[in-house]
């Protein structure tokens, strides 16, 4: 097992040339957000606008509208009812499922069109609410994606795998994933205090950072948009979604230092400037 250093975010954070425009660093649709759990897309979006995604889309449910746009103006929406949503899956980068999704039957016919639309060149970074409805029905997975990021915690995990928080050993969940996905891109973020991430191909990391301030609703809705806006402009590479997870707990850590409770909206906030400073490191 590899420990994560910051020598990972020198690494995957690079200067942005002069001569680039929002083409450059990817677009992303995060698709989640019922009635209920609005708050949850918005923080998502946040970490993917925040992480410096070139282009981000949301699909929600159109009671979020106002809310989406007051806290993000930088997101375009779409109502994910509408029929247009097929095709603009087809356009993406990236795609981050399942903050907030909610286990509906309308849920479940966006994880049909997610699968069916998506393709080679794009990952899907799914989370939470869609974890859970794939654990029901395992043919939600969007398996013809290139690239394949689950982000569960312990519990979600257990609901997938079937395999219950005291026996995630590293070998059991290496196994579990490559039998949930055989012979496929797919890594496995599994998060906890110690966030492991298993690469699909027998490697596993760890996160040495990160803090119990952190255990907020929302937090875990925020590394995803974090991943997804990684991903969206530093590739795909097993590289980029350690770097995403370290800057998450990083900023965590830094925000610790004088609060008590950390808010994922202030992890996104203070992205930015961390980014910057690694990028001059690079
Ligand atoms: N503001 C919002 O709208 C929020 C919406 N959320 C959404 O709510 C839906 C349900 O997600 P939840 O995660 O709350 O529900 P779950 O029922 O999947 O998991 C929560 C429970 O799992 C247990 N658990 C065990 N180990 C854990 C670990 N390492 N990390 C976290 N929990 C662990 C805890 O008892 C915890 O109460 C998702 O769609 C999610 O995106 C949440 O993300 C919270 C914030
Ligand atoms: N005690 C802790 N120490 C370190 N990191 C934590 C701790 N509690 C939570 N986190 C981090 O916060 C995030 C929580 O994710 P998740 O449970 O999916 O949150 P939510 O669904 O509410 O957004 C994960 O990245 C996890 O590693
Ligand atoms: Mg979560």
């Amino acid at each position: 097992m590899t420990e994560i250093t910051e020598a990972i975010l020198k690494k995957v954070i690079t200067k942005r040339s002069s001569d680039t425009h929002k083409g450059d660093y990817g677009r992303i649709l995060l698709i989640g957000g019922s009635e209920n759990y609005g708050g949850a897309i918005i923080m998502s979006t946040s970490g993917a606008v925040n992480s410096g995604a070139g282009l981000t889309a949301v699909a929600t449910h159109p009671v979020n509208l106002t809310a989406l746009h007051a806290r993000l103006p930088e997101a375009m929406f779409i109502d994910w009812r509408d029929a247009k949503l097929a095709n603009l899956i087809k356009n993406m980068d990236v795609v981050v499922c399942g903050p907030g999704l909610g286990m509906s039957d309308l849920a479940k016919q966006i994880m049909v069109i997610l699968r069916r639309c998506t393709s080679e060149k794009q990952t899907v970074v799914l989370d939470a609410s869609a974890l859970d409805l794939i654990s029901e029905d395992k043919s939600l997975l969007p398996t013809n994606a290139g690239h394949l990021i689950l982000t569960p915690h312990q519990m979600e995990w257990q609901r997938l795998s079937q395999i219950r928080i005291p026996f995630q050993t590293d070998s059991a969940n290496i196994d579990a994933l490559n039998q949930l996905i055989p012979d496929s891109n797919a890594m496995l973020v599994l998060k906890s205090n110690h966030t492991h991430i298993y690469d699909g191909k027998g490697q596993v990391f760890v996160n040495p950072l990160g803090n119990p301030g952190m255990a907020t609703g929302g937090m875990g809705d925020t590394l995803a948009g974090i991943i997804g806006g990684f991903v969206a402009q530093f590739g795909p590479s097993v590289d980029t979604v350690l770097a995403a997870v370290y800057i998450h707990s990083l900023a965590g850590d830094l925000i610790n230092k004088d609060n008590y409770v950390v808010k994922p909206t202030e992890v996104s906030k203070v992205l930015p400037k961390l980014m910057k400073k690694y990028s001059e490191l690079s």
